[in-house]
């Protein structure tokens, strides 16, 4: 049990938030695909990104990691070997469901398998269209779930629409499509991250994603190349003390060298949308975009959240209750469903938590109606992060608004996108004002 404390002085300073996770994760598929030797810089080591590495690592891989620097010594993806045991995904949807991409096509077989919070987590939305549509063959059980043995295949080219708006499914299938014979044509449901299409590009695929961000072309085979890789801060980190800058009083907050990648800036158009006090200074950069943002105590505004928003703001979803639960009037999330299979029921345990505060709350399938209010009336002290990086996290912010301490349950969740947030937390908490 973890005690929370509160922040009747605000917080202030400046902060470099951890590594993009989804970048990370993709650096080190990339560098270990490629041929040559790639350097990541600001690596996220969090518990999801080492068990990326750990599963190349268990193929043959060789790399070197030094805090955030990490080096890869690829030679290339027909060097990958058959693991001598299953592989632990851990608590990672994205390792799990991107490897399936590239395991598709190996000459070897590969077994995966997860905590159990991952086991529940569906992965048919991948093995599916990898099968019908490239000629994979993934088995997983009944339920659709994890354990999985993929029996790689030669693939082949296809044409699929997606029928979900995720960016793992979408990386999955050109992961499998590069290994094929013809050309592939994806189409999204929605625009999704796009770090994979950028990535590939810069290691020298062709990759095309046509004017409707939503068409994406895939050349197969390409070469290559090992790169050097400089991670920006992750935005769905930045996006905690964003929301704690924004809804505590005397806050004055600066998050430096965040990722700004238009698929990524959902929680930036909300704060804005809500009203509140930020700016940000865009940097020079050869790779991803990126920025200063600095974010004051702000009055909020509801909001109104639809399903072509979400993509943009999938992770950032409970900070944004969070912040709807403190904006003068009723807000709503829609379109929302997909918060359903993350790593907790992100609707459920969300609304569980709010509650808890005393926020009043309606649940919905396919998101939450919130009421705002300037000063909420705990009704329960005991938070908990159901295991869930992001509630974990979630539950310590809004926590900085209460009255009193409180306490939160399964606290070391968090290591699993963000090991060092409650230290940056304390350091914000102490800071001199930027
Ligand atoms: O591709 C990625 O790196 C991710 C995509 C999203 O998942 P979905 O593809 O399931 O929406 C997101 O929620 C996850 O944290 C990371
Ligand atoms: C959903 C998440 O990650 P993953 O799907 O990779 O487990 C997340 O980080 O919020």
């Amino acid at each position: 049990m973890k005690k929370l404390v509160t922040a009747p002085y605000g917080l202030h300073g400046s902060l470099t938030v951890p590594g993009d996770k989804s970048i990370s994760h993709r650096a080190v598929m990339l560098g270990s695909i490629s041929k040559g030797k790639t350097v990541i810089h600001h690596f996220l080591a969090g518990d999801d990104c080492l068990s990326t590495l750990a599963a190349f690592n268990a193929m043959g891989v060789k790399s070197e990691r030094d805090g955030e620097t990490v080096i890869i010594y690829g030679n290339g993806i027909d060097a990958l070997k058959e693991p001598a045991q299953p592989l632990d995904m851990g608590n990672s949807g994205t390792t799990t469901r991107l490897l399936m991409g590239i395991l598709a096509g190996r000459d070897f077989e590969t077994r995966l398998f997860g905590d159990a919070s991952l086991q529940k987590r569906p992965m048919k939305r991948v093995s599916e269209p990898l099968s019908h549509f490239l000629g994979a063959r993934i088995e997983l059980t009944d339920n659709g779930t994890l354990p999985a043995t993929i029996y790689g295949q030669k693939l082949h080219g296809t044409h699929y629409q997606m029928q979900v708006a995720s960016a793992q499914v979408k990386s999955a299938l050109i992961f499998a499509a590069l290994q094929a014979d013809t050309p592939s044509t994806i189409i999204e449901k929605l625009p999704t991250r796009n770090h994979t299409e950028i990535m590939l590009n810069q290691f020298g695929a062709n990759i095309e994603t046509a004017a409707d961000q939503k068409t994406i072309r895939v050349m197969p085979k390409p070469e290559l190349t090992g790169q050097t890789v400089e991670v920006p801060g992750d935005i769905s980190s930045a996006a905690f003390f964003l929301t704690a800058g924004a809804i505590v009083a005397n806050s004055r907050i600066r998050l430096e060298r965040v990722n700004l990648n238009p698929t990524r800036t959902g929680i930036i158009t909300v704060l804005q949308k809500m009203g509140a006090d930020l700016q940000i200074e865009a940097l020079p950069t050869d790779g991803e975009p990126l920025g200063n943002i600095t974010i004051a105590t702000s009055q909020l505004k509801p909001i109104e959240i639809e399903a072509e928003d979400i993509p943009a703001v999938i992770d950032e979803l409970p900070l944004v209750a969070l912040l709807a639960a403190c904006a003068a009037g009723t807000s709503s999330i829609r379109g929302a469903e997909e918060l359903r299979v993350k790593e907790t029921d992100r609707i459920q345990t969300v609304v569980a938590e709010l509650r808890k505060l005393g926020v009043e709350v309606e649940e919905l399938t396919d998101g939450m109606i919130i009421k705002g209010r300037s000063q909420w009336a705990i009704n329960d002290d005991q938070l908990d992060s159901y295991g869930d990086h992001r509630i974990g996290m979630m539950d310590a912010i809004a926590a900085l608004k209460a009255d009193r301490p409180l306490q939160l349950a399964n606290a070391d969740a968090v290591s699993v996108s963000y090991p060092g947030f409650f230290q940056d937390l304390e350091r914000l908490l102490g800071g001199d004002l930027a």
